[in-house]
């Protein structure tokens, strides 16, 4: 395979892009204990057996709650500037549906760099993401792997849109109970990007991916 695509050396800088950039650690406390907090609430709603009293005070309480979170929002498309343990600059969504730091419906995933080269992660799925009894829907495993495999690309500094993506399910992943996720580039061909990546239960691969990804046009690149 051509190894002919053009990494950057630094991610481009989304304000660049006309997009706002929340540095994580400006996130206060309080949102991120308030979204594990919603995370926890989405698993009690699903699986309460609790009578009509207590729901409707349970509703009563959330729609206070909602009221109270009606003011100033970021705007969609929002980013977040997370700084890797090696110093690194990743930007990511802020209400990214599989890792944003704000999104109560993100697991969430965190990928770091693996010492074997491109990213690992560990995720847990609670009760909110099943498909089959007891295990983790494959659309899910799906978002995992698109998320990861994107990110890799990104850590290479190739950010870009998945045009591409295909997810072998090889055994059942099970919830409530930590996931190994892989990903890394495997070749470069002007735009494209190839990645691929797995999700490990207790060392054993549950789904494996593969995806292209375009990277996008970047200032100074030609767009080649
Ligand atoms: C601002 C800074 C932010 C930094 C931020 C960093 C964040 C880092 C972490 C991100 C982590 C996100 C991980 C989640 C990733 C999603 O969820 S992405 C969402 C789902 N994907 C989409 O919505 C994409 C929809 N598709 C499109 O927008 C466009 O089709 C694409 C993919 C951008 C390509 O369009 P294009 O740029 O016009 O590319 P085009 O010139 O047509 O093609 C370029 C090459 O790719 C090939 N190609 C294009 N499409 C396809 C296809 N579908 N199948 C096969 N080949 C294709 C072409 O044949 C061509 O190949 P060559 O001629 O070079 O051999």
């Amino acid at each position: 395979m051509t190894v002919d695509a053009k990494p950057v050396a630094e991610l481009p800088d989304p304000r660049d892009f006309g997009l706002a950039v929340v540095p994580e650690k400006e996130i206060p406390a309080e949102l991120a204990s308030l979204v594990e907090e919603v995370r926890s609430l989405v698993d009690a709603v699903a699986h309460t057996k609790a009578g009509a009293h207590e729901l409707a005070a349970a509703r009563d309480a959330v729609a206070a709650a909602n009221a109270c979170l009606q003011g100033d929002r970021h705007d969609v498309g929002t980013m977040v500037q997370q700084t890797w343990p090696d110093g690194r600059v990743e930007y990511g969504t802020l209400t990214n549906v599989v890792s944003g730091p704000t999104n109560a419906a993100a697991p969430p995933l965190r990928m770091e760099a693996a010492p074997e080269g491109g990213l690992r992660g560990e995720v847990v799925l609670n009760g909110t993401y099943q498909g089959p009894p007891g295990l983790v829907h494959g659309g899910w495993l799906a978002a995992l792997l698109d998320q990861a495999l994107g990110a890799a690309a990104g850590a290479e500094g190739m950010p870009g849109l998945t045009a591409d993506l295909n997810v072998n399910y090889r055994n059942p992943s099970p919830l409530d109970t930590p996931l190994e996720v892989t990903a890394r580039v495997t070749g470069t061909e002007r735009r494209k990007v190839f990645v691929a990546g797995e999700v490990r239960h207790g060392g054993r691969v549950t789904a494996e991916g593969t995806a292209l990804m375009v990277r996008m046009n970047l200032p100074g690149d030609g767009g080649a």
